[in-house]
């Protein structure tokens, strides 16, 4: 049987501030705000030979790398069905139910989701942390994405059995 032990990392400098809105519906959507998000991430690991699981240290780098990525941007879903998104020189265009909006493309991101909640921001970060990832002791990630305190969703990665 094997030790497993639970690493939570979070640390105050694991977050991002950006402007977004969430989409309700073909006909309702936010108006543009922002969020100063944070990022947390709970690892299950067996315990190596060494008396530690996976390096914290290595994962408190990746998530910081993360949240550095990703702030001080508009977000837009690229995916969302109610977005028409198209480039205009050095502005994107955005149409949502007739209205046009008008954001600096520079300082704009289209990521691919369907809107731009906790719920896909925390599937879209596990996914980057997933795309480089191989510590085999590593059984588990859940990573968290909180839009303000008490409001968090995550989104889990469950090693598959052999
Ligand atoms: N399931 C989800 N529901 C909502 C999300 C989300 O990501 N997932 N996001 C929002 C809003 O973007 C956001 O929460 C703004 O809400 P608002 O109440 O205006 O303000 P705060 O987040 O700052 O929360 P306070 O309680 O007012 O401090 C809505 N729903």
């Amino acid at each position: 049987m094997s030790r497993l032990i639970t690493l939570r990392i979070g640390k105050q400098s694991h977050k991002f501030s950006a402007a977004h809105f969430t989409i309700f519906s073909a006909t309702d959507r936010e108006r543009l705000h922002g969020h100063n998000y944070s990022v947390c991430l709970r690892i299950v690991a067996a315990i190596g030979p060494e008396g530690f699981s996976a390096d914290y240290n290595v994962y408190k780098k990746r998530l910081q790398d993360l949240c550095d990525a990703y702030d001080e941007y508009m977000l837009l879903a690229g995916d969302s069905p109610h977005l028409n998104i198209d480039s205009q020189g050095d502005q994107l265009r955005v149409i949502f139910n007739g209205q046009t909006m008008y954001f600096r493309a520079d300082e704009t991101l289209v990521l691919p989701m369907v809107n731009i909640t906790v719920e896909e921001l925390s599937y879209f970060l596990l996914q980057r942390l997933l795309d480089d990832f191989d510590d085999p002791l590593v059984q588990e990630l859940e990573l968290g994405v909180a839009s303000g305190p008490g409001q968090e969703a995550s989104s889990r990665w469950i090693r598959e059995a052999n």
